[in-house]
């Protein structure tokens, strides 16, 4: 299957699913999401608050208006678990939810920190092993894009979400890797 709209050409698909055509554009919102990966463990936070509640998940947030898409990240990380990191751009997520603004999220990864993990009255930062990620207890996507930022890919996707009450339901999506395949150094992206 070609990439979807909004996905690069050269993107090689590695994984796709749903059915039914994408959905039209709407508006964009800029977020950022960290995950710190050493050796095999990787730091999640249960998000205590907003988008997201009860889930585990990277560090991040919305781009402030004048800010670059690493500033943000490394505010976020900084904000939501205590520390700092140099981070690493390895993906570009859209999550698409018809009648909302599109969310266009720069994934980062770092490898070491500074600081100490401190809990926030947003994230509760937990470690596990990568063998053993609660993806029952994330967003339904992450499953499917997250072994690829373990495995040093850059990567591409696009989910599109139905909203059912309060829940985001799976509709269709699109995961593929760029293809130099190992992820690139830090960026400004976007
Ligand atoms: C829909 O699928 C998603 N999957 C994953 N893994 N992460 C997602 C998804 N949708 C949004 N996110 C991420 C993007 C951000 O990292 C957070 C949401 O950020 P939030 O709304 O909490 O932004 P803040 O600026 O921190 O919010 P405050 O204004 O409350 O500080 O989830």
């Amino acid at each position: 299957m070609v990439p979807p709209p909004g996905i690069p050409d050269a993107v090689a698909e590695v994984n796709t699913g749903g059915s039914g055509e994408w959905f039209p554009a709407e508006q964009i919102r800029y977020y950022t999401n960290v995950f710190l990966v050493q050796d095999d463990k990787i730091l999640l936070g249960y998000k205590k608050r907003g988008l997201g509640i009860h889930k585990y998940n990277g560090f991040g947030g919305k781009v402030e208006p004048n800010e670059s898409t690493l500033d943000a990240a490394a505010r976020e990380l900084q904000e939501e678990a205590g520390i700092t990191a140099p981070l690493e751009h390895v993906g570009v997520l859209l999550f698409v939810v018809p009648g909302d603004k599109w969310a266009h999220i720069d994934i980062f990864r770092a490898m070491e920190y500074s600081g100490t993990i401190t809990e926030s009255d947003e994230m509760r930062p937990e470690w596990f092993k990568t063998t053993n990620i609660p993806f029952d207890d994330m967003w339904d996507a992450d499953r499917y894009w997250l072994p690829l930022l373990l495995s040093e890919r850059h990567f591409s996707g696009r989910v599109d979400f139905e909203k059912q009450g309060d829940s985001f339901v799976l509709k269709k999506w699109w995961f593929g890797i760029h293809s130099s395949s190992k992820s690139q150094g830090a960026s400004k992206s976007t």
